[in-house]
């Protein structure tokens, strides 16, 4: 037993994250790729290219990954854990599929996947879970012989991802005009979600309206502002508000949204907000355009002063959270009982998610979780 190295029975890392187009003529194909079968208007894709193009055809979300793979590569390896990390993508290259291809003729046999979602909910878990299964099945029509596929914990509230936001929260208070700091409002933000896979997230039991992707953001929205109020003195108001809300408009999705808000606090006399994505790892493009782009001007518009604060990224306390994780997760897998660190009211999210977690409208096959038929065999293994 004591010969093994801190991180068995793993034996590699696997970022797994959304992906982004690189230049103009990589919108159309990634917008394809993310929105095959999922019924979203064309005039939405058409205003969702154009958000693309006005950056140059260019997400951020792929350098912002490659910056937090070599930080979590450097992390592990100063650290002396000798775990391998890998990186691929649901939407655009490179490819899940691809890497995990990879990963096998490499020869790994167990790996543990990071997504860059902290959050319960179809899109943010199960879906990606979806994507494991279809790349897994894939490798096996090949003729291959995949690993075995787990999944972090959800990590919204662990303190190394909830402490930089409390930072960042405080810095772009810094950032507004003086004389309307202290009366500020902090908007928190998320991706709107339809309120039917809102209500049905997690293991939606005992977390009432919006399911545990409510919840779940809920507690680190009032544990940041606890944090910030501590660190300030000065205690402001706060709301959830959504963004980046699609689908068709008759079908309900979370409210209200960033610009809607920012609206109605004005007209209630707020002289200023700061804008806090807490649903988001990285400042890609929901952020810089919808938040930056678009919620900015409206607040320009209504001459309300806002800010926007950073979201993790690859801030150095988020990447020794994901070192954490993973150390906690190979030492549950030996049947040890690591300490799993958590903040809020909450407590550590599950490690496997329970069967019919985030139900997906039409039901597929999903790996690394309770119900994965690639998870069960190659435990016994
Ligand atoms: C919960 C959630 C997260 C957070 C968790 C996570 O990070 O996973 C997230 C992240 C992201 N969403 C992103 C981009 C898009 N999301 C879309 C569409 C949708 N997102 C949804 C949900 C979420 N999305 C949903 C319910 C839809 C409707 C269609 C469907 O049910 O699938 C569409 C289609 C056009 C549109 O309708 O907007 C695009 C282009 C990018 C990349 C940004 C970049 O390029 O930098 C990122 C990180
Ligand atoms: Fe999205």
């Amino acid at each position: 037993m004591s010969d093994q190295p801190a991180h068995a029975p793993y034996d590699a890392l696997l970022l797994l994250s959304f992906g982004g187009p690189e230049g103009p003529e990589d919108v159309v194909p990634f917008l394809e790729n993310v929105t095959r079968g999922r019924g979203i208007p064309r005039e939405r894709l058409r205003e969702v290219g154009q958000h693309y193009f006005l950056f140059g055809g260019v997400s951020p979300i792929n350098d912002q990954n490659r910056e937090l793979l070599a930080a979590l590569r450097e992390d592990l390896a100063a650290h002396g854990v000798d775990l391998p990390v890998y990186w691929g993508n649901r939407n655009w290259a490179p490819y899940l599929t691809d890497t995990l291809r990879e990963m096998t003729a490499a020869g790994h046999r167990r790996v543990l996947t990071l997504t860059t979602s902290a959050y319960a909910s179809y899109s943010g878990c199960r879906q990606y879970r979806e994507n494991l299964a279809d790349a897994l099945a894939t490798l096996t029509a090949e003729g291959l012989t995949p690993p075995r596929v787990d999944k972090l914990r959800h990590y919204f509230n662990h303190p190394g991802f909830v402490r930089p936001m409390v930072d960042a929260t405080i810095a772009a208070l810094g950032r507004l005009p003086d004389d309307v700091r202290a009366g500020a409002r902090l908007a928190f933000t998320t991706h709107s979600i339809p309120t039917s896979a809102a209500d049905a997230s997690g293991p939606a039991e005992g977390h009432g309206d919006g399911g545990a992707y409510v919840a779940e953001h809920l507690d680190v929205a009032r544990t940041v502002a606890a944090a910030v109020r501590e660190e300030t003195g000065t205690d402001r108001p706060w709301d959830l508000v959504y963004q980046s809300r699609s689908g068709a408009p008759h079908i309900p999705w979370l409210e209200p949204d960033i610009c809607d808000h920012l609206e109605t606090v004005h007209g209630e006399g707020a002289p200023a907000v700061v804008m806090v994505p807490i649903g988001f790892v990285s400042d890609h493009m929901e952020v810089t355009y919808d938040l930056d782009t678009e919620a900015t001007a409206k607040a320009a518009e209504l001459g309300l002063p806002v800010t926007r604060a950073a979201t993790v990224g690859a801030d150095p306390r988020f990447v020794a959270a994901v070192r954490d994780l993973v150390l906690e997760r190979a030492a549950s897998e030996r049947g040890e009982r690591p300490e799993r660190c958590a903040l809020g009211a909450l407590g550590p999210s599950h490690d496997l998610c329970p069967v019919g977690c985030c139900p997906a409208r039409a039901p597929r096959p999903a790996a690394a979780g309770a119900d994965s038929p690639y998870a069960q065999g190659a435990s016994t293994s």
